[in-house]
């Protein structure tokens, strides 16, 4: 399994753009902030569900949906997906974890 946020990203992003295909991708950024960042909280409502009820599988679809939907937000607003991993290497690094969280060559 190969398939990575930076793909889905770069999916989103030309769909952004695209002209030509029915996309729901394409809808939902039509459709404006407000309904972007509506659907990214149902979808973290339907996660917290799934955890609560503690069903793996129904924990994977709804992360999905939350990570599609997040992706969707980001490239709303013109944030790179980039930024929010430097943040997140920047918070490993100032709590001293960065030898832990460091990936084999
Ligand atoms: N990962 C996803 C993805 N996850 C969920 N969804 C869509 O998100 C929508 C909303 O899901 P819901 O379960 O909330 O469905 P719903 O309640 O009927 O939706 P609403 O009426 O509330 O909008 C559904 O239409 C799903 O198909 C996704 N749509 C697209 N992608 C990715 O985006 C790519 C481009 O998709 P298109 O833009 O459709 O070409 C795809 O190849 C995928 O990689």
């Amino acid at each position: 399994m190969s398939f990575t946020l930076d793909d889905l990203a770069a999916i989103v992003s030309a769909r952004a753009g695209s002209t030509t295909e029915a996309s729901y991708t394409k809808s939902l950024l039509d459709a404006g902030p407000a309904r972007a960042a509506k659907k990214l909280g149902e979808e973290a409502v339907e996660l917290v569900i799934a955890a609560m009820e503690g069903e793996p599988r129904a924990i994977v679809a709804e992360s999905a949906d939350l990570l599609y939907h997040l992706v969707v937000v980001l490239q709303q607003h013109g944030v790179a997906l980039a930024d929010v991993l430097a943040e997140l290497e920047r918070r490993t690094a100032r709590s001293g974890h960065e030898e832990k969280a460091s990936r084999p060559a």
